[in-house]
């Protein structure tokens, strides 16, 4: 059976400013990821990374184009709406945890679950299960100031996949870490997402961690175009 597109960016336009100032990062971008897919984004500094996993995660609007996720236009939903799809069908991992501070690892993977209508049981059930498939079940008490680098992102890769959602976005997830800790923890990553299906397009400036996706995409005078690692 033909797999289902996840994301459908079409015709991505993303300027800022006006005038003498008009800035054009994203020029009729394209780009499609399919369930399971594995797409890593590799691009130079400053060519729109960023701003094209803003506009998939529906954090920000593309100044025109059309952004379709799970089969559903997203391009003219409220804010409401936005924050609806967001919650149930994203997972961010950024460069830097920003996991809650005065929360246990636990309770920080629990957390987007509990929003989104689970019981405290239930919650606690499939956190401490991602904890342990992250490896760090035992460290499911601490606080992130008392976690590692490495451990922390594993919790915020665990907090993102919490919900269980079509897609997962990821912008530089091992940028902080030093590059044996950041192989390990993209290792889990890519563990997890394959495990559980779901499509990830991944910013990163590893060519070595980048070539193990199924797909490498970069930006090219505002379009998104595969590339040859
Ligand atoms: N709000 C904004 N106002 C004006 N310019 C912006 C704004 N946000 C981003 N830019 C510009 O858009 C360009 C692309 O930014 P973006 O953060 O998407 O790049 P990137 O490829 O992710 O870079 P890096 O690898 O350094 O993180 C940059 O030149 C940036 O200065």
């Amino acid at each position: 059976m033909r797999k289902q597109p996840v994301l459908e960016l079409s015709g991505i336009d993303r300027t800022y400013g006006q005038g003498e100032t008009l800035l054009t990062i994203l020029k009729n971008a394209g780009l499609n990821l399919y369930e399971g897919e594995t797409v890593a984004l590799v691009a130079p500094s400053g060519t729109g990374k960023s701003t094209l996993l803003h506009i998939a995660g529906l954090l920000e609007h593309p100044t025109s184009g059309q952004v379709v996720i799970g089969g559903q236009d997203c391009t003219a939903l409220s804010e409401e709406g936005r924050t609806a799809m967001r919650r149930s069908h994203i997972g961010f991992v950024y460069q830097f945890h920003h996991l809650l501070p005065e929360f246990s690892a636990l309770e920080n993977i629990m957390m987007p679950q509990m929003i989104a209508g689970l019981s405290i049981p239930e919650a606690k059930e499939r956190a401490k299960a991602l904890l342990d498939y992250m490896r760090i079940g035992h460290r499911a008490e601490h606080r992130p100031a008392e976690l590692s680098g490495g451990e922390q992102q594993r919790v915020a890769i665990a907090r993102a996949v919490a919900n269980a959602p079509l897609l997962l976005l990821a912008d530089e997830p091992t940028g902080n870490l030093d590059p044996e800790t950041a192989a390990y923890v993209f290792s889990a990553l890519e563990a997890l997402v394959r495990q559980s299906g779901l499509a990830a397009l991944i910013a990163t400036h590893n060519h070595e961690l980048a070539q193990r996706m199924d797909r490498c995409v970069t930006i090219v005078d505002g379009q998104v175009v595969d590339l040859k690692l």
